[in-house]
């Protein structure tokens, strides 16, 4: 089987967002070039959301401005809508990610319209898109459960992942926001998304509320996924639920997933080095497990 695993990070844009210090544009390029220098080859950047919603992500087009752009690296941008489109390829994005959910509080309180109505605003993306050849990914949150509703059934999920690949996402990422998910939970959600959209189009994008991320990223390997997105240092937490906290962590990603015998072709180390300076600079400890260890130079699983 594909032992290839490609980790999409997602700390400069969700590990971000939801900070409340001012964080310099600066420190933002920074941040993304030293996740390029680990090896990362999708950083998601920054989102073309609106500044009243996301005040933390208003330097968008400043922060594409400033990307090194190395070659073989992707900077994919958050967009909700045209208006966010159109601004993202105007500030150089070729690759954009459109963002629906599986219910319809979340998709109220975060996008501000239902379901259906997100999907309309979806369509003139993806037709802008296709003229102007950029990529589209689609992401699902709320695939486990809604901080509003609880649950989410599977087949709910599985509705609205087929429609954004219809429309034409290459890739649909399942994002289990509030972290609430268990393997048995995400493998339910899988197997209905997965009789409706092949697995090789699927991203895993958990967040660690519960402590169970890692073992979801671990489930959905042995279902087949080999995308999965994650946060550095697991930057991040999620203005809708009292509590939750950042993406899984990508240290504790790739170790893992080192670990299984996966190519990921992230340099674990030079990604501690990179988490321990964005915690260094926002005044927090990491969320990753694996960093910590490493850092405390405990051995690994290679030494013992
Ligand atoms: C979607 C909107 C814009 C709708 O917001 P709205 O108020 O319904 O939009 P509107 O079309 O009525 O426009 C209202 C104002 O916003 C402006 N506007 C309209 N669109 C844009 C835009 N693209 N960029 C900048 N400005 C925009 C528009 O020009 C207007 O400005 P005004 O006339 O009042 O000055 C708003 O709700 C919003 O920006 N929400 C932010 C949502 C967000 O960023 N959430 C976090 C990311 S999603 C996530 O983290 C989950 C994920 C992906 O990681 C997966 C997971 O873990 O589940």
């Amino acid at each position: 089987m594909n032992n290839k695993v490609r980790i999409v990070e997602v700390g400069p844009r969700d590990g971000l967002q939801n900070e409340k210090q001012a964080i310099s544009t600066a420190t933002k390029l920074a941040l993304i070039e030293r996740l390029a220098a680990a090896g990362l080859r999708d950083i998601e950047a920054t989102s073309f959301v609106s500044p009243k919603w996301v005040p933390q992500m208003a330097d968008h087009a400043e922060v594409m401005a400033g990307l090194s752009r190395r070659p073989g690296v992707n900077y994919p941008v958050l967009a909700p809508n045209l208006k966010g489109f159109e601004a993202a390829v105007a500030a150089g994005a070729t690759e954009v990610a459109v963002f629906a959910a599986a219910s319809e509080t979340f998709s109220q309180r975060n996008i501000n319209c239902s379901i259906t109505e997100s999907i309309a605003r979806f369509e003139p993306v993806f037709e802008a898109a296709r003229r102007q050849g950029v990529r589209v990914r689609g992401y699902v949150s709320c695939i486990v459960a809604c901080p509003y509703e609880g649950p989410v059934a599977p087949a709910q999920v599985a509705r609205v992942a087929l429609r954004l690949r219809e429309l034409g996402s290459y890739e649909v990422s399942l994002g289990d926001t509030i972290g609430a998910g268990t393997p048995a939970s995400v493998l339910r959600m899988l197997e209905a998304v997965a009789s409706q959209v092949p697995v090789a189009r699927l991203a895993g994008h958990y967040h660690d509320t519960y402590g169970m991320a890692v073992a979801n990223v671990y489930a959905s390997y042995q279902f087949g996924l080999r995308v999965f997105d994650s946060s550095v240092a697991g930057l991040g937490g999620c203005p809708y639920a009292n509590g939750a906290t950042g993406n899984v962590a990508t240290e504790d990603v790739v170790y893992l997933l080192h670990g299984l015998g996966a190519d990921t072709g992230v340099d674990l180390d030079a990604l501690v080095d990179c988490g321990a300076w964005i915690n260094e600079r926002l005044g927090r400890t990491s969320q990753s497990r694996v960093s910590r260890a490493l850092l405390a130079g405990r051995p690994t699983a290679q030494d013992v």
